[in-house]
């Protein structure tokens, strides 16, 4: 959102006094946000908002959202980073840090990805966005997020560790989130022997087949994103990186978009640009979005209109947003607080919230990862979905308990109405552990105050006034 937000440093120099350009630059740096623009005549920054400050998007090549998942430290941030260098070497991208995407302060601190990053590039084929994910299991929330603009994904697997638990984690979410085309690259063969590097091949084939995904043909490239980042050793440096990318371009097919659909956008952050508005970010699901278009925010129980006003794609003007891009919008009217990462940007009057679903849903046994007992009626889980995630009361209709390992039908009372649709996958976690993947099937009638106490009443409280209700008996 750099230039929405260097519009804050650049737009008041058209009608305003010297005086509050410096203010909004000294207000730009402390937020860690603004290219500094030293003391310049408004006339020359006019010049330079016109001139260089807004490129234009030329959509000449189709695009496609990618990213790296896997298992912490297993080297995503660096292979994102050795992407954008390699490719910049051909002109096709801008070279990218490691500490350029990694640049929080707490992430620089603890060497790990907290937040996902979005970096731009392209290849002969097509132009990329990429999301980096976080590996740590902590953060499993942001990776999801993440995961959730993808349309496909690079599995990063260190050679010297091989699969791990969020190896699996994340495959199973980018399955369940709908990603069904995932390229392999085996990182660090610069610390590995062959046989080593053979070995972590036909344990991920083998653990990708499990999960559902054409393991026996899933392209698996080795390399060393280090290598390839410091300009060493092409052979596992460079080359495998732009082995990778052809695997990436070959491979993973880019989507057919609904664009005869209303234009929907789950929101992934929201920032507040003084003096220009609010601009919400996000990957667009569906349809087309035009500067002007009039739209509305709905979920954590609230509708709120708006008009769109700008739209950015890294930092390049956009006239009209098309389903897969992914976007900053500059909305009228709406403040940083009205809004929330988890609503949804749409055409008025497109979607309705929901609270109340009957869902098909698999929990996972203990051995991939899920809970080891049963669990019956009232258990309360967090609910993920698109870029939301709401806690819910679990009913189980049919039956009076669901064992690990099982499929069953589930009937979930959600705390408070969010955008969720008949054919919605997602995904339940209790704490820190993912428990089940599933599928909306039906939507039943909203919940009533009643039922909505009930849910968050607590497990004693409930009990004591059912207790009190049947006379104790
Ligand atoms: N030897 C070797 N080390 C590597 C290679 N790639 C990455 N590393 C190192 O592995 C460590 C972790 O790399 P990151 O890129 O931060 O790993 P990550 O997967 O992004 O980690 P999280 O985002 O925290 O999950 C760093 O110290 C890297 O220098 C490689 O090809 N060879
Ligand atoms: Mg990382």
């Amino acid at each position: 959102m750099a230039s929405f937000i260097s519009a804050r440093v650049i737009a008041p120099s058209l009608a305003r006094s010297l005086k509050q350009i410096l203010f909004s630059c000294e207000l730009a740096r402390i937020h860690n946000h603004a290219r500094i623009i030293p003391c310049v005549t408004p006339k020359y920054l006019h010049k330079r908002w016109y001139a260089t400050e807004k490129k234009v998007y030329q959509r000449v090549k189709p695009h496609c959202n990618v990213g790296t998942i896997g298992h912490v430290d297993h080297g995503k941030t660096t292979l994102t980073a050795a992407i954008t260098k390699v490719l910049s070497d051909q002109k096709l991208a801008q070279a990218k840090k490691y500490s350029d995407i990694d640049n929080a302060p707490e992430e620089k601190a603890r060497g790990i990805t907290i937040n996902v990053a979005h970096i731009e590039y392209q290849t002969e084929t097509r132009h990329y966005g990429h999301t980096d994910c976080p590996g740590h299991a902590d953060y499993i929330k942001n990776m999801i997020t993440g995961t959730a603009q993808m349309d496909g994904a690079i599995l990063v697997v260190a050679a010297t560790d091989g699969v791990m638990p969020q190896t699996r984690e994340h495959l199973l979410l980018a399955k369940q989130i709908g990603i069904n085309y995932i390229v392999v690259f085996i990182n660090k063969a610069d610390a590995a022997d062959k046989e080593m590097v053979e070995l972590v091949e036909m344990e991920i084939r083998e653990l990708m087949t499990e999960m559902g995904f054409d393991g026996d043909n899933v392209p698996v490239v080795t390399g060393s994103a280090l290598c390839a980042l410091e300009g060493k050793n092409p052979e596992i440096g460079a080359e495998a990186i732009l082995k990778l990318l052809a695997e990436v371009d070959k491979y993973i097919p880019t989507p057919t978009r609904e664009l005869d659909k209303p234009f929907l956008l789950p929101i992934e952050h929201v920032y507040s640009i003084p003096g220009r508005g609010t601009v919400v970010t996000g990957r667009l699901e569906r349809g087309v979005l035009k500067k002007g278009a009039e739209c509305e925010f709905v979920g954590y129980s609230k509708t709120l209109k708006s008009t769109i006003t700008g739209i950015e794609m890294f930092h390049q003007i956009l006239e009209q947003a098309e389903a897969g891009d992914q976007l900053g919008a500059l909305v009228r009217g709406v403040k940083r607080d009205d809004l929330r990462r988890g609503m949804v940007m749409c055409k008025p009057g497109s979607v309705k919230s929901n609270d109340h679903v009957e869902a098909q849903v698999y929990i996972l046994s203990k051995e991939e990862g899920g809970r080891a007992k049963p669990f019956t009626s009232f258990i309360q889980l967090q609910m993920f979905c698109r870029t939301w995630d709401c806690s819910c009361q679990v009913i189980v209709p049919d039956k009076e308990m669901v064992m690990p390992g099982e499929d069953s039908k589930l009937v979930l009372k959600m705390i408070r109405p969010m955008v969720l649709e008949q054919g919605q996958r997602f995904t339940l976690r209790d704490g820190l552990l993912t428990l089940g993947t599933g599928v909306v099937t039906n939507v039943l009638p909203h919940l009533s105050e009643h039922e909505r106490l009930e849910i968050t009443e607590g497990k004693k409280a409930r009990e004591k006034r059912l207790a009190s209700e049947t006379g104790g008996k």
